[in-house]
C-alpha cells in the first residue's frame, strides 16, 4: 500500500528532528542523487558526462536539488543550477558552487522563462526543485511563466529522442500538494523522488497523472506509521489480503449472496453486465429481482442466477434503472431501507444515485458509485451547485464533500478511481487504462463491489463500525476491475507510463468481466 501524509503532517513529524540536528536533507538529497543517476543509466546508458538542470525555488525543495547537484557533480556530470528565486537555500547554493556546480543568478534576466529554457535545452535531465509543499495555490510569478515554458517545450520534446527526464523533487511543482488538484502550470515529471512518504497529491487525481513513476525516500520518519494517512493506494498483495478465497468448509451462503436490482426495459443490458461482474468475481449466490425484462435475459446469460427473493448479505441497487419510473425507484428505496434496516451494505448506482437527491438520511453502510456527472447532479440537487467540471478538477474534494453530506462512502469513477468515506483516508486506485471507459464498465463495477460486499455482509452488519472497512473494500473493487480492464485490452498487469509499452486494444464490459477470474488469479497468486 501506498501511504500518502498531507503536508502538515509531514511537517509536523520532521519539525522535531529538524530542531535536534537530523540531517534530513542530506539523507533526501542524496537518494534524490541516487534516482537521478539511476535514471540516466537506465535511460542514457552513463551518469559521467550526462548534463544535469537543477531548477532551484526559493524554499527547502531547491535545497534538496542543490545539494543532489552536488552529488552528481561528484559523479562527474555536468551540473547546471537556474535560480529562480532570490531566497534559495544558502547553504546549498554554497555547497554546490564548492563542488562545481554551475550556478545561473537567473532573476535579472530579460526574459527568465527563455533564460530558463535555454539552459534546460542542453541538458539530459531536469532536476525540478521549484516547490515541494511548501508551494500554496497556483505557482506564482516568476515560477508559473517558468514552469509552463518548460511544460511547452517538454511537450513539443515528446517525438524526439533525447528528450530530457524530468526527475521531480518531493512532488511536481504547481500541483495542490494535499489535494490532487492542477491549480495552473505543473511541470510534468517522469519520476518523483517523494521525500519521507508520499504526498496526496501523487495518489489523487488530476495530479497524480502528472507525477510519472512514483519513489519514496525512506528518511527514518518512523512515526508516519502512527499516523493517519490522508490518502492511499492498494497494491496487488493488499487487494489479495481482502480478497475472499473461500475454505473448505464454505457453502454458498457463507460465500455471501448479492441481492441486485438493476435494468429496466430501456437498458436490460446493466442488469446483464453487473451480474456478470459479480458472478466472475466469485459469490455464493446472485438473486436478481425485476421485471420480466430484463429477468428473462439476465437468466438466458447467466442460468446460475435465482430471480426469487429471499436472504441476502448485500445489495446492489439500480444500475440501468431509469429513475423516471417510479414504481421502480420505490423499490430501491425500499430494498435500501431493508439493508438498513439489517445493517447490511448496500451499493447505490446509477438510478439509486437519485433516491439521494432529497434529503435522505443513510441509515446502513452504504457505497454510492457515481460518475463525475452524477456526483455533479448530487451535490447540486443536496444544494451545492456543482458542474460537472468542478467534480473533474477536484475529484478528491468533491467525493468527500459528498460523502459527508450523505453519510455514505462515495466511489468516484474515473480515469483514477477516488473513494471518500465522510472520515478516514481517501483512497485512488489508478489500474485502469482508458480503454475502460466504454458503456457497460461502470455496471460490471457495481456487481464486482457487490459481490465482495456479500462476501463480507454479515461482518459489516456486525461491526462495531460498519461503515470502517467501505472504502478499502471499494478500492480493491476498482483496483480488480481496472486490473480486468487491462488484461482484457491485452496490456501488461500493471499500468505504468512506458510511453514505448503496448497501446492494447478496445475492450468491451462483456470482455472485463470475463477477464475478471484471470486478473484475480494474477492478484491472489
Ligand atoms: N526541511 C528539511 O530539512 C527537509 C525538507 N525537505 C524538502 O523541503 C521541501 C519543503 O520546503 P519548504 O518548506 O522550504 O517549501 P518549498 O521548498 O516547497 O517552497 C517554498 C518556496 O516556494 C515559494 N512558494 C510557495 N508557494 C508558491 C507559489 N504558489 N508559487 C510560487 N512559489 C511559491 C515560497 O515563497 C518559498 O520560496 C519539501 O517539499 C522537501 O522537498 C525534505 O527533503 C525533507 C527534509
Ligand atoms: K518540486
Amino acid at each position: 500500500m501506498i501511504r500518502a501524509h498531507s503536508a502538515a503532517t509531514v511537517r509536523e513529524v520532521e519539525e522535531p528532528r529538524l530542531a535536534a540536528g537530523e540531517p534530513l536533507m542530506a539523507h533526501a538529497a542524496f537518494a534524490l542523487a541516487t534516482h537521478v543517476a539511476r535514471e540516466l543509466r537506465d535511460r542514457t546508458g552513463r551518469v559521467a558526462g550526462s548534463v544535469v538542470l537543477l531548477l532551484v525555488g526559493g524554499g527547502n525543495n531547491g535545497g534538496d536539488a542543490l545539494y543532489a547537484g552536488t552529488h552528481l557533480a561528484r559523479r562527474g556530470c555536468q551540473v547546471h543550477a537556474a535560480v529562480v528565486s532570490d531566497r534559495a537555500h544558502e547553504a546549498g547554493l554554497a555547497a554546490a558552487r564548492a563542488s562545481g556546480v554551475r550556478v545561473h543568478e537567473l532573476l535579472a534576466a530579460p526574459d527568465l522563462p527563455g533564460a530558463v529554457v535555454d539552459l534546460a535545452g542542453r541538458c539530459h535531465v531536469w532536476v525540478d526543485g521549484l516547490t515541494g509543499i511548501g508551494a500554496r495555490g497556483p505557482l506564482r510569478e516568476p515560477v508559473a511563466g517558468i514552469v509552463a515554458a518548460l511544460a511547452e517545450e517538454r511537450a513539443a520534446w515528446s517525438s524526439l529522442l533525447a528528450e530530457p527526464i524530468v526527475v521531480a523533487v518531493d512532488v511536481p511543482s504547481g500541483i495542490g500538494v494535499d489535494d490532487g488538484t492542477v491549480p495552473g502550470p505543473v511541470l510534468p515529471a517522469d519520476v518523483t523522488v517523494s521525500m519521507g512518504t508520499a504526498k496526496p497529491g501523487l495518489l489523487l487525481p488530476p495530479a497524480a497523472a502528472l507525477a510519472g513513476r512514483l519513489e519514496v525516500v525512506d528518511l527514518g520518519l518512523t512515526e508516519l506509521a502512527d499516523r493517519e494517512p490522508a490518502a492511499c493506494s492498494l497494491g496487488r498483495s493488499d487487494v489479495a489480503a481482502l480478497w475472499p478465497v473461500p475454505g473448505p468448509e464454505d457453502h454458498k451462503y457463507t460465500r455471501g449472496v448479492l441481492g441486485l436490482v438493476a435494468g429496466s426495459r430501456t437498458y436490460p443490458g446493466a442488469a446483464v453486465l453487473c451480474a456478470a461482474g459479480a458472478l466472475r468475481t466469485g459469490l455464493g449466490m446472485v438473486r436478481y429481482l425485476g421485471p420480466e425484462v430484463p429477468t428473462s435475459l439476465v437468466r438466458a446469460a447467466h442460468p446460475e442466477i435465482v430471480t426469487v427473493p429471499g436472504r441476502v448479505q448485500a445489495w446492489v441497487l439500480g444500475p440501468g434503472v431509469d429513475p423516471r419510473d417510479a414504481a421502480r425507484t420505490a423499490e430501491l428505496a425500499d430494498h435500501l431501507d431493508e439493508a438498513a434496516g439489517q445493517g447490511l451494505p448496500a451499493v447505490l448506482d446509477a438510478g439509486a444515485l437519485t433516491l439521494l437527491h432529497d434529503d435522505v438520511d443513510l441509515a446502513g453502510p452504504t457505497v454510492l458509485t457515481p460518475h463525475a456527472g452524477e456526483l455533479a447532479e448530487l451535490l447540486t440537487a443536496r444544494g451545492e451547485h456543482t458542474p460537472r467540471r468542478d467534480v473533474e478538477a477536484a475529484p478528491a474534494r468533491h467525493a468527500r464533500l459528498a460523502a459527508e453530506i450523505t453519510g455514505g462512502t462515495v466511489l468516484l469513477k474515473g480515469a483514477r478511481t477516488v473513494v471518500a468515506a465522510p472520515e478516514g483516508p481517501l483512497h485512488a486506485q489508478g489500474d485502469a487504462t482508458g480503454w475502460l471507459a466504454t458503456a457497460g464498465a461502470g455496471d460490471v463495477l457495481a456487481g464486482v463491489l457487490g459481490a465482495l460486499l456479500a462476501a463480507y455482509g454479515d461482518a459489516i452488519a456486525e461491526a462495531v463500525h460498519p461503515a470502517a472497512s467501505l472504502a478499502p473494500l471499494a478500492a480493491a473493487a476498482a483496483s480488480a476491475h481496472g486490473h480486468a480492464a487491462r488484461l482484457a485490452a491485452g496490456l501488461p498487469f500493471d499500468a505504468d507510463d512506458d510511453p514505448a509499452g503496448p497501446i492494447g486494444v478496445p475492450i468491451t464490459a462483456s470482455d472485463v468481466a470475463d477477464a475478471l477470474p484471470g486478473a484475480l488469479s494474477t492478484i491472489l497468486d
